[in-house]
């Protein structure tokens, strides 16, 4: 029995490699390749499809230019290369479109443009309203102003984070390569094509990831395995196929929305058989899929934790751990599981959410502050936060009394602490391990007050309380 074909309209992004566009020792543009992805993503249109292409090759389009054999060693020389090769690159483009009256548009990003979200939703704005006026939009780096700390380092993590922020359906990254292999396919004869990944830790333990990659591009399989955790994390389907025939993104996609759509399912990751199963009757062109997560991360999560450079850390207690994990959670954290900060950040910056890396740097903060009490000669510790944060209940015993007398009016002493000059920062960041990313509710000055303590005495310690969480939109990273 044939199954009926899906026509369903999706957001599709595409990503071209440097090697896919210009040849690897003459630099000379790839004309058929480039023209077969011109009439692909015009057929797309056709169908009703919303494209986006990402392209590189700014830089060898700029080698050809200048006639120079490779990439120059120097930031300053790459970045002066992009800046001559750039302009041909999207008039090349320009070119090739305008023969079939297809509309384009340039668009060039760096993390830095994104990394603040006002920015970031101006630019999504745009890319969403580029593709409702039936505009293809071309995207790069925006190599000239791209210096080591915000660039995305290669355009395929920029391909992912374009696809996360217009809610593609499909990210294909079109390289030198069919897709993902066992071993390097051209030194290997046993090396196997993979055809579906649906957990991409597995697969990294499966391949390896030394494979190919040319002279000219930066990225290579680990990029793209990069690219499609961050692409499937925000529920894009992710495809690694070869750029020589284009046509096949049409014949992969009816392949994918056969199940995806039809059979009203959300996703191939529901059925690991499903990318073979209930699409036989379908031709498979040679690819590999990378199932999206059945649970996208939402936008402003995504945002957070793959476009964000965060500025500080801020180091919680097991126990906070152990709740940030659980889905109930929401991705808030609260004061009483805090245990320092590490840097300086604002409220509204991006943060690490950080564990010790060994109990015993925490065990010794409490004697060390256990010290502090017979040093000072006072009867309690000088820094209570920290005793009271060694756990949640802990945490809330301490400030009991208070609590009960219902009264904002008379502090503890635990609270009085809190009013005393800032602490220093007392972790290191060799000392703690990432475990997650979020949205700072509070400065670090401010949480380093804070730390420890039940919310309600925010306003107490602080004069005012903008949230009673501490850190928001939390994402836990998934286990290595
Ligand atoms: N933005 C740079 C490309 C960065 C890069 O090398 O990307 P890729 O070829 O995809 O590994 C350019 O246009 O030359």
């Amino acid at each position: 029995m044939t199954r009926e074909r899906s026509n369903h309209p999706c957001t599709v992004v595409i990503k071209l490699g440097s090697s896919s566009i210009v040849h690897e020792k003459t630099h000379q543009p790839l004309l058929s390749t480039l023209s077969s992805v011109v009439e692909t993503v015009v057929s797309l249109r056709a169908q009703g499809h919303k494209v986006v292409l990402v392209s590189s090759g700014a830089i060898a389009v700029g080698l050809q230019r200048m006639d120079l054999p490779s990439r120059p060693k120097t930031l300053a020389g790459k970045q002066a290369l992009a800046a001559i090769g750039q302009g041909r690159l999207i008039g090349l483009w320009d070119d090739l479109f305008r023969h079939l009256g297809q509309p384009i548009a340039q668009i060039l990003l760096t993390r830095g443009d994104i990394s603040d979200r006002t920015r970031y939703l101006n630019a999504v704005n745009t890319l969403q309203e580029l593709l409702s006026m039936g505009v293809v939009p071309i995207v790069n780096e925006n190599d000239t102003v791209s210096v080591s700390e915000i660039k995305f380092g290669d355009n395929d993590t920029l391909s992912a984070i374009t696809s996360s922020m217009i809610h593609a359906d499909y990210l294909f990254l079109l390289t030198d390569v069919d897709g993902l292999y066992t071993a390097n396919p051209r030194k290997d004869p046993d090396a196997k094509h993979i055809e579906l990944v649906t957990s991409i830790s597995a697969i990294r333990e499966k391949v390896s990831t030394t494979t190919l990659g040319s002279s000219l591009g930066t990225g290579g399989m680990e990029t793209k395995i990069i690219a499609a955790e961050i692409a499937t994390g925000a529920g894009v389907l992710t495809i690694i196929t070869s750029s020589k025939s284009p046509s096949d993104i049409a014949e992969i996609m009816e392949y994918h929305n056969a199940q995806r759509f039809s059979l009203g399912a959300t996703s191939p990751a529901e059925n690991n058989d499903a990318d073979t199963a209930p699409t036989a009757d379908l031709p498979r062109p040679r690819h590999t899929a990378f199932a999206p997560s059945p649970i996208p991360l939402r936008d402003l999560k995504s945002w957070t934790r793959h476009t964000l450079f965060p500025s500080g850390s801020v180091v919680v207690d097991t126990g906070a751990h152990s709740v940030l994990s659980r889905r109930e959670s929401g991705g808030r954290l609260l004061a009483a599981g805090v245990l320092g900060v590490i840097g300086a950040f604002a409220s509204g910056q991006a943060v690490r959410v950080v564990t010790p890396k060994h109990r015993s740097v925490y065990e010794h903060l409490i004697a060390t502050e256990a010290a502090g009490v017979h040093s000072t000669g006072s009867t309690r510790p000088t820094t209570p936060s920290i005793v009271a944060a060694s756990s949640v209940s802990s945490s809330v015993a301490s400030l009991e009394p208070l609590s009960r007398s219902g009264s904002f009016n008379v502090l503890s002493e635990a609270v009085t602490d809190k009013l005393a000059e800032p602490e220093e920062p007392q972790f290191q960041e060799s000392e703690v391990v990432e475990i997650g990313r979020g949205l700072a509710m509070y400065n670090s000055a401010e949480l380093t007050r804070i730390k420890g303590l039940k919310s309600t005495y925010i306003p107490q310690v602080l004069g005012y309380a903008d949230s009673e969480y501490v850190v928001e939109n939390i994402t836990i990273h998934a286990p290595p």
